[in-house]
């Protein structure tokens, strides 16, 4: 895929432009406002790097700027992150091998069934299964909990009925970390964890996994069908279901392309990142589409994720047909997020 070199003052560059130059328009319609968004020819709306490189390039021995990178700025948040990701994953790597890190894989405790978990629960209480996120910042909200304890929350999310918990694992946008998926299950929380982290590369499958994580999510705007399909075995191979992440019908119908879809879960995101705008009619939206309905008649799980606030919020998302919620800020700001989560679910 990428191919990252060091030059020679230590900055990290691409050797190969980015395949998202060949970007065309997409008019998005599945929202209550159409929007237009740039996708390139398999469907991703997010570019891996910077088009044209990092801002320092290198050639042989030499190191030299470019100039004129005009459409050298990410174009939205996710982009921003994505891209900080390479720089990241360099680093980890750095500090800790991938042959370590699968030596921590070999002993760990065997992964828990995160999909079972959300059934039994839906099955038990008639509300969609709830997973509860872990959140102490965002980049749309700033710092949501300045009291930040990620395993007294973890904790309380299950003593109030979560079937499973999000852990964000993103330091630089969300404040997270994956020690903090480490150190709730080192505390004995039972639900299944999902590892929420911007994933570009196997790496960062084997290191939540090695840090507990039962579930890892997968975002179709930032991965082509290929990378996806690649990175969900390389899940599989760990014992891991993932999460995979889609905000339009277009990305729908790209998964639903994808071998073993059946065995992992679809998660709607009412967020757009462009704008960071909420809307949960983007649930309803994508649920009645073409692609929704194959999804309902293929038994897949489907998940409605973001600006899940209220009980009137959670029928409105169930009644579009999906059988899991994910629920952030809601639950993480309050003083009782046990208390908070039976408030929410009615329970
Ligand atoms: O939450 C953000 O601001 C955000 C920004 C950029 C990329 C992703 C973002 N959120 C990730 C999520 O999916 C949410 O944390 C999750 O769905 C919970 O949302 P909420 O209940 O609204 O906190």
């Amino acid at each position: 895929m990428k191919t990252l070199f060091k030059s020679s003052n230590n900055t990290t560059g691409f050797k190969r432009p980015c395949r998202g130059n060949k970007l065309k328009l997409r008019t998005v319609s599945v929202r209550s406002t159409s929007m237009t968004e740039q996708v390139d020819k398999d469907g991703v709306s997010i570019r891996r790097r910077p088009p044209s490189g990092g801002d320092r390039q290198a050639c042989g021995p030499f190191d030299f700027r470019v100039t004129g990178l005009d459409d050298n700025k990410p174009r939205n948040i996710l982009e921003e992150i994505v891209w900080w990701k390479a720089k990241e994953i360099d680093y980890m790597r750095e500090k800790q091998s991938l042959a370590l890190l699968k030596a921590m894989v070999n002993s760990a405790p065997p992964a828990r069934d995160f999909k079972a978990a959300i059934m039994k629960k839906a099955g038990e209480t008639g509300k969609p299964g709830l997973i509860a996120e872990v959140k102490k910042a965002s980049p749309s909200k700033g710092v949501i909990q300045p009291d930040f304890d990620p395993v007294r929350i973890a904790k309380a999310y299950e003593e109030g009925g979560a079937a499973c918990l999000s852990v964000l694992t993103d330091e630089k946008f969300f404040q997270g970390s994956f020690d903090n998926l480490r150190l709730i299950r080192a505390a004995g929380v039972q639900c299944p964890l999902l590892c929420k982290e911007f994933v570009v590369e196997a790496y960062q499958v084997f290191k939540g996994r090695a840090c507990g994580a039962d579930a890892v999510l997968l975002i179709a705007s930032v991965l082509p069908n290929q990378d996806m399909a690649y990175l969900m075995k390389v899940a599989a191979s760990l014992n891991m279901q993932c999460l995979i992440e889609v905000h339009s019908v277009e990305e729908l119908e790209r998964m639903l392309l994808l071998p073993d879809i059946e065995k992992n879960i679809l998660g709607i995101n009412n967020r757009d990142l462009q704008t960071f705008k909420v809307d949960l009619a983007n649930t309803k939206n994508i649920m009645d589409s073409e692609a929704g309905k194959q999804v309902k008649e293929r038994g897949i799980l489907m998940v409605g994720e973001s600006g899940i606030f209220t009980p009137d919020d959670v029928a409105f998302v169930q009644n579009a047909g999906v059988g899991a919620i994910l629920v952030g800020e809601s639950l993480v700001k309050q003083g009782d997020p046990a208390l908070g989560i039976k408030q929410l679910l009615t329970l």
